[in-house]
């Protein structure tokens, strides 16, 4: 016997259940797994992220595990074998919702809202490029203004004055985004607005210990763009 093993008593025997075999093999949506509980959902998304999976359907809904290295699946030919297709045809993919909301956009005519969370690290602000790089693609393909990219490019200025390094995260945003595309009614990009919230004053005078202020950074690239954008302000609620 391993020393951290230890034997059951006949209590704890009878308590135990048979893995239902979708737990043990997998599911790429657990709304399939036999048995709902939170070992299992943890269970599923563990095997898949070890098989090199790190996108899981629950439903319309999408599970992302933060794979921390690159995986070559952001292609633009994965973005044209998602586009056109349905949600659940194809592996879970950040791509496949944010077709289901291009979509859903087209079809209904109707504004569309992609809500991204998690705690600090899990992937929130690479999600959100992930999305932003697929609807610039789908929309590019139609459009002969380039504002797709102007948006694209928006975001490490952005990034510059308001992400920090934290113990959690090199990258972290310091600051709350609230971003909104506007199509017009080809699905053609027209342009986008960012509302920021939150800002984390307190980084802009003084250094954390163990993380970083974004000042140094910030400088340099103000000094490359030549811009005159200012540092995200927080609101009063
Ligand atoms: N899909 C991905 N593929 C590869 N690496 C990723 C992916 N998503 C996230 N990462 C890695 O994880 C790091 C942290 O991700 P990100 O900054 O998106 O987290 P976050 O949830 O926005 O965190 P915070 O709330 O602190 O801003 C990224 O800098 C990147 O290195």
């Amino acid at each position: 016997m391993f020393p951290q093993e230890r034997s059951l008593s006949l209590e704890e025997e009878a308590s135990l259940k048979i893995m239902h075999p979708t737990s043990v093999e997998g599911v790429d949506d657990m709304i399939k797994l036999g048995d709902m509980t939170e070992a299992a959902l943890l269970r599923n998304l563990l095997l898949r992220h070890k098989q090199g999976h790190i996108y899981t359907f629950i439903g319309s809904v999408l599970v992302a595990v933060n794979p921390y290295q690159d995986f070559p699946i952001y292609s633009p030919e994965q973005v044209t074998l998602y586009h056109s297709r349905k949600l659940g045809e194809l592996p879970p993919h950040i791509f496949a919702i944010a077709e289901s909301c291009y979509f859903n956009m087209m079809r209904n005519l109707r504004n569309q809202c992609c809500i991204i969370s998690g705690e600090s690290g899990a992937g929130k602000t690479e999600s959100t490029k992930l999305i932003l790089q697929y609807l610039a693609a789908v929309s590019g393909k139609l459009s002969q203004k380039s504002i797709e990219n102007q948006i694209l490019q928006s975001n490490p200025i952005l990034e510059a004055f308001g992400n920090a390094k934290t113990i959690r995260n090199d990258n972290s945003s310091r600051f709350g985004k609230y971003l909104e595309i506007f199509f017009n009614k080809d699905g053609v990009i027209e342009g986008a607005r960012v509302e920021q919230y939150l800002l984390e004053k307190s980084r802009v005078s003084s250094l954390w210990p163990t993380s970083s202020s974004w000042s140094r950074k910030n400088t340099r690239k103000r000094a490359c763009c030549g811009t005159t954008l200012s540092s995200p302000t927080t609101r009063k609620s």
